[in-house]
């Protein structure tokens, strides 16, 4: 149900802040598994169920990002990035309305280090079913080469010739080094099966959730230590909705921006910018992490572009390849390699073909704060790409950059590449995002300087408030981040109803109970 402003609730029993990929994973899932009332408020609009069509075609078409419900966030560009473009989707789904549908679940390392750091509950044995539960209704398909353009299989047989084994496993939790065709959300029909779709619909018509969109939550209420309510500005003014429980899941820099609002974060920080201090949390808005990528750019064969844009479908991330760089001692890979050829850009202007290469273990860690007007919406966002001290980042992207180089070789490859575009005689000088913003909210325990939330998502000090969305990942999964994050929405809503994962993921039929 979508709640019109003048029916706005004085209370409800849970708010949930955020409809995105955590979101609408955690605000699906305790809905339909408890009769407490659930309040979804999301910044963006709702065009409603999937089956009644009103879905903008735009967000609907896998082949490219479109960037018609984008932020238009930035780096602050203090030091180690040049002044990038930080797409974030303001719409039901997030960014999984927007994003490149690739599928991946990490590895078993990733989640089995989280528990290591003090959360259990979380080890790759116990969030699998969870993991391949959100793959299910992602509608996660897999394909093979024949389903391939040719720029994509030509980049998987370099790829292959450059050393890497071919893998079509690539969404397992197991999957080692290989290169292959990436599974993806996408249908068949070449619709992006966004969150909202996987999660939203199942329950829109349960009497205890409903939706309130094109609204922004500007501050939550904190009194005595207790999380009491919202402040939310929608089309018709500012309201205030009371609730018991309040789940903050508005992604990796919008979710520490409210905290900080809201006066949970470092006191130094917060009495500087004349905001009260509830809890002195020192970590929230610290930790931000993603994969840090570089680029080699062509401008493709003669006719290539034109023969990209005559075909049906192909969603042109879909190729990727996994390796392990001399420093990785922490798993099976740490280096993506991938290329984006087609329709797609997310930021115009770029040229017909990309091929980048991701560190996946990335150690650079940046930061996200207010700024003086202390906008909820636009915070100062500063990620710090390549500047870790060791020099690890630089050095695991100028191997990726070694493969890159030797897939490039290839005859075939270099047919289908062109001429290379200028511009980019030293990658390196020009870290660029591979837009998996996470970790500034971090989980760890009440011993762990930076820890947020507790492994429950509970902000610690704070009674009644949880985070649950992809901030809270205390290591980065060394793969695309969508599934992980709607596995953690998932995840911290069973623990709240006392359920196991097991019990969520048996729920395999299109009602999600
Ligand atoms: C361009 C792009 C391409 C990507 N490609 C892939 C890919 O191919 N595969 C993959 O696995 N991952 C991909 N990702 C990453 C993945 O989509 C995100 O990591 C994931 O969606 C993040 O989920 P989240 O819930 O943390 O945040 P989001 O999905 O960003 O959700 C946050 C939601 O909160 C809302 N919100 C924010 N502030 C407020 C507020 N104050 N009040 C109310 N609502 C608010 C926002 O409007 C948004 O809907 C991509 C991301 C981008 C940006």
């Amino acid at each position: 149900m979508t709640t019109p402003e003048h029916h706005l609730p004085d209370s409800v029993d849970t708010v949930v802040i955020g409809g995105g990929t955590g979101g609408a994973a955690f605000a699906a899932t305790f809905a339909a598994h408890s009769d407490g009332t659930v309040l979804l408020i999301e910044a963006g609009p709702d065009y409603g169920a999937r089956i009644d069509g009103n879905w903008p075609a735009d967000m609907l078409d896998a082949r490219s990002i479109p960037l018609s419900h984008d932020y238009e966030l930035h780096t602050a560009s203090t030091v180690g990035d040049s002044r990038l473009d930080l797409p974030r989707a303001r719409i039901l789904g997030g960014c999984s309305a927007h994003n490149g549908c690739t599928a991946s679940l990490g590895a078993r390392f990733d989640y089995d280090e989280w528990a290591t750091q003090g959360n259990p509950g979380w080890t790759a044995d116990e969030v699998e079913p969870l993991l391949e539960w959100v793959r299910d209704r992602f509608q996660v398909r897999r394909y093979t080469m024949d389903d391939l353009t040719p720029p994509q299989r030509a980049f998987v047989e370099a790829g292959i010739l450059a050393g890497l084994p071919f893998a079509d496993d690539l969404d397992d939790l197991a999957a080692a080094e290989g290169i292959g065709p990436m599974p993806v959300n996408v249908t068949a029909d070449g619709v992006r099966f966004n969150s909202a779709f996987a999660f939203i619909d199942a329950v829109r018509e349960r009497p205890n959730f409903s939706i309130l969109a094109d609204s922004t939550v500007t501050r939550i209420h904190i009194e005595d230590g207790v999380a009491t309510g919202v402040f939310v500005q929608h089309p018709g003014g500012v309201n205030f909705i009371a609730a018991s429980r309040v789940v903050v899941s508005a992604g990796a820099y919008h979710s520490p921006a409210l905290l900080l609002r809201s006066g949970v974060g470092p006191a130094d920080e917060l009495e500087a910018l004349g905001i009260p201090v509830e809890v002195d949390l020192p970590g929230v808005g610290k930790h931000l992490v993603d994969h840090a990528c570089v680029q080699l750019d062509f401008a493709g064969r003669p006719g290539l572009v034109e023969e990209l844009a005559a075909l049906s479908w192909n969603p042109d991330e879909q190729t990727v390849g996994r390796a392990k760089s001399s420093l990785c001692d922490d798993g099976p890979y740490d280096i993506h390699v991938f290329m984006v050829a087609g329709a797609n850009s997310g930021h115009p202007g770029l040229p017909p073909i990309t091929l980048y290469g991701g560190a996946m273990r990335a150690r650079s860690e940046g930061s996200v704060t207010l700024a003086a007007d202390l906008d909820v919406v636009n915070p100062v966002i500063d990620h710090r790409y390549g500047t870790d001290p060791e020099g690890y980042d630089r050095q695991v992207l100028a191997e990726s950059l070694e493969l890159l180089e030797r897939m490039v070789a290839q005859p075939e490859l270099a047919q289908v590449l062109g001429e290379r575009v200028p511009g980019t005689a030293d990658p390196l000088a020009n870290i660029v995002n591979y837009c998996h913003p996470a970790g500034s909210c971090k989980m760890g325990p009440a011993t762990d300087p930076l820890a947020v939330v507790d492994n429950t998502g509970s902000v610690h000090g704070v009674a009644g408030l949880y985070v649950a969305d992809a901030s809270i990942m205390p290591a980065i999964t060394r793969g695309n981040i969508n599934l992980p994050t709607a596995m953690i929405g998932a995840r911290i809503a069973a623990g709240l109803l006392d359920l196991s994962p097991l019990d969520i993921a048996s729920t395999r039929s299109t009602q999600i109970a």
